[in-house]
């Protein structure tokens, strides 16, 4: 066996399209600079002042496969990637935290000129007649093939063929190659464009970029202490963005219920409560309960009540980590 001890986390990061500039805004906030390696033959970089770390740029869907086969440990990349790439998604990844970028929605288009065809029980009464009246089966443009005979499996559609496409795989029904289409859509104007329409019961999944773990990846000591340094500023951005501080002044009569006040809004006490009974409390509660619970301390009769944003909110316990290694 090889010596594992000093082999890197490798972190796929999106190196081109959609994802790209997102998902190196998403590290930037976290505190985690990508530094591009001149030179470097492939396309390689490391994470500034995070040592044990090797950054891959890679495409997005290349990342989902690397994810698959173990190459890498981390990476940003789409559900739909995932779903499409990984038969046992379960058990080979780990979707840590859903980004707020790259959004798309996979789902089955047909013409729009097919005015009776609305719902995937009339697709399937197509495909049959198709295969009876004419002698040919329905034809299906897409990328998304495992996706698509997943979900038309699932509405028990067997008289069809898939046709891969590459690329611009909406105008496969113009161009006479297929007759409906399987992709994503994100504002939907490619498939006005080509007179197509989505199903209403066609959408097969919702997708947005994610952090994944592989389970598939070798985790030696190293690359675990690199993962919670990595989700430990992932973490501390994220809880600081949610949440809001609460700074409140207490009564000099003392006298205030802080443990319920801050049950009843999902407050915390992140540096613990006060010593004694007057003097300034810091609580810390999700971003839309900061008017609720200004109004409740002003009501318990706290003097003043200041709310600030945060930048970072390190904590002790590292949730992200922890459900990986859990799994690990
Ligand atoms: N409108 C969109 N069109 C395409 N992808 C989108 C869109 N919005 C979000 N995405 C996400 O970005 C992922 C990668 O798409 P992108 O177009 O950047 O790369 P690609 O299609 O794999 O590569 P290329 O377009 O260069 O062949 C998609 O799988 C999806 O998760
Ligand atoms: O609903 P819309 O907002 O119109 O976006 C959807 C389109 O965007 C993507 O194509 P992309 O531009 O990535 O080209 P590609 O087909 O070469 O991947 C996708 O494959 C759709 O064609
Ligand atoms: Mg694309």
């Amino acid at each position: 066996m090889t010596d594992q001890t000093n082999a890197p986390l490798v972190l796929a990061v999106p190196s081109k399209g959609r994802l790209q500039e997102n998902a190196a805004a998403f590290f930037g906030r976290a505190g985690l600079k990508l530094a591009q390696l001149s030179g470097a033959r492939d396309y390689r970089g490391t994470l500034v002042g995070v040592p044990g770390v090797e950054v891959r740029y890679l495409s997005a869907s290349e990342i989902a496969s690397q994810l698959a086969s173990g190459a890498a440990h981390l990476g940003v990349t789409g559900e739909d990637l995932i779903r499409e790439t990984l038969p046992d998604a379960e058990g080979s990844v780990e979707l840590l935290t859903p980004l707020g970028f790259g959004q798309a929605t996979v789902v089955v288009a047909v013409p729009q000129a097919w005015i009776d065809v609305r719902a995937m029980s009339d697709l399937d009464e197509v495909a049959s007649e198709m295969r009876l009246r004419q002698g040919r089966k329905l034809r299906i443009a897409t990328k998304y093939v495992n996706l698509t005979r997943r979900f038309l499996a699932e509405h028990g559609i067997a008289d069809y063929r898939i046709v891969e496409s590459l690329g611009a795989t909406e105008g496969a029904p113009a161009a006479g190659s297929a007759e409906i289409v399987v992709d994503i859509t994100t504002t939907g104007a490619t498939l006005q464009a080509n007179a197509l329409k989505i199903l209403d019961d066609g959408i097969i999944l919702r997708s947005e970029a994610n952090l994944v773990a592989s389970l598939k990846a070798s985790w030696g000591e190293g690359q675990r202490s690199a993962l919670r340094a990595v989700l430990g500023r992932i973490a501390a951005e994220e809880r600081a963005r949610t949440s809001r501080e609460v700074r409140a002044a207490l009564p000099e009569s003392g006298g205030i219920d802080l443990a319920g006040i801050a049950a009843l809004h999902e407050a915390e006490l992140p540096y613990g409560a006060p010593k004694g009974l007057d003097g300034e409390i810091v609580l810390r509660c999700p971003a839309e309960a900061v008017f609720a619970l200004s109004d409740a301390l002003v009501q318990a009769g706290a003097r003043a009540v200041s709310v600030r944003r945060i930048d970072y909110a390190f904590a002790a316990e590292n949730p992200l980590a922890e459900r990986l290694l859990a799994r690990l």
